[in-house]
């Protein structure tokens, strides 16, 4: 590993200020700075070596449009219709779009702001909040886990608690009240989107909101920063994953660099502005034994402008024991597929995996 990029002891002396880790950001802000490190090397997985890489086919096979404000204000007819959209992009695609979804656009403009104010704190104020315990409320990082990553990627986040407890970093000035505006009206968007979905499954409308704990359930922000990188083609922003919790709900900065795996082909998403990109994730699939699939995603990175998405994760409480829906078993031709597990334990076992495609949710399957 390239001593550049290696976690260094954090020796505390005399006011010495130090850093654990090597950001991504502060390796190409160094002099002459044009190759990338050999820890950063990415090569795909054997099996993924005739993977292709598309642009959506608009024509034939769109990514899904929900348009929220039909679930929400629609007529009967016009909410019937997006519950059923909605069932049918949870099963084909585990993701889709969402317009009209009554979240400003001066607030999305200035969370993506403020979190930028965050990324460019000097390293050593950003370092304070440098933790290593997967509930840390706020966790500075890079890479995933950068002690156990075998190969580190092109990504720097920040990830901050917002409930059950609201956390906040201290600076930027101005991120705290932006951040719990934000993080409100996302909270709400979640939930109502989880009350289609329950119902798009044939359950009650607050059957997930009730099982799952939403009362004191877990909201997340987590912010990636992907600098850009001089050999694009040979790194990774974050490798094939899906995510914990319900959904996860995405915002970038005009960037794009999100592809989502889709009937064995990586899709490019483009960046569009206003809009929400949801995320079926890994406890939706728990909970709906099966019948949606959390989608498999991943960053790519490039030598253009840097790339900022903030992912809000809507998920159950900690002590949630996640496990089918008895209402949608049946022991003969629909049996329990996968094992009930408790939310926090599933974090834990997710940080202490290396990230890739489904192998955390493939522990609990039966
Ligand atoms: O940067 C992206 O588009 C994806 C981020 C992501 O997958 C995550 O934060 O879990
Ligand atoms: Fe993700």
């Amino acid at each position: 590993m390239a001593s550049t990029t290696s976690t260094q002891v954090n020796k505390k002396s005399n006011n010495e200020k130090t850093t654990s880790f090597t950001s991504v950001k502060t390796l190409t802000e160094s002099p002459n700075f044009n190759s990338i490190p050999s820890s950063y090397t990415y090569t795909t997985n054997p099996n993924d070596e005739n993977e292709i890489v598309v642009d959506p086919d608009d024509e034939n096979d769109p990514i899904p449009v929900i348009d929220y404000s039909h679930l929400v204000i629609g007529t009967p007819d016009q909410r019937n219709k997006t519950i059923h959209d909605i069932r049918k992009a949870c099963e084909e695609w585990g993701f889709f779009m969402l317009v009209n979804h009554f979240v400003s656009k001066s607030l999305l403009e200035k969370m993506v702001d403020q979190v930028f104010g965050f990324f460019n704190l000097r390293e050593e104020e950003k370092q304070v909040y440098a933790g290593k315990e997967v509930m840390d409320p706020i966790r500075y990082g890079t890479s995933f886990n950068v002690s156990g990553d075998r190969i580190l990627f092109w990504r720097d986040f920040i990830k901050i608690v917002v409930r059950p407890e609201f956390h906040s970093l201290d600076k930027p000035a101005g991120f705290r009240d932006t951040s719990a505006e934000y993080s409100r009206r996302t909270w709400k968007l979640g939930r109502e989107l989880l009350k289609g979905i329950s119902e798009s499954l044939g359950l009650e409308v607050n059957y997930i909101d009730r099982t799952m704990n939403l009362e004191s359930g877990l909201q997340m922000l987590a912010a990636n920063l992907y600098p850009p990188c001089p050999q694009p083609e040979l790194a990774m922003g974050m490798p094939p994953h899906s995510d914990h919790g319900l959904l996860n709900l995405l915002i970038q900065n005009g960037v794009s660099g999100l592809q989502v795996l889709h009937n064995g082909k990586w899709i490019n998403v483009c960046s569009t502005p206003n809009c929400f990109l949801v995320l079926v994730s890994d406890h939706l699939e728990i909970m709906s034994n099966g019948k949606y699939k959390s989608v498999v995603h991943r960053a790519a990175v490039s030598n253009g402008a840097t790339r900022m998405s903030l992912a809000t994760v809507i998920a159950p409480s900690l002590d949630t024991v996640v496990e089918p829906a008895s209402e949608l078993l049946d022991n003969e031709s629909n049996p329990a597929a996968y094992v009930g597990m408790k939310h926090i334990d599933y974090m834990e076992l997710q940080r202490s995996n290396q990230l890739y495609g489904k192998s955390v949710l493939n522990k609990v399957k039966i």
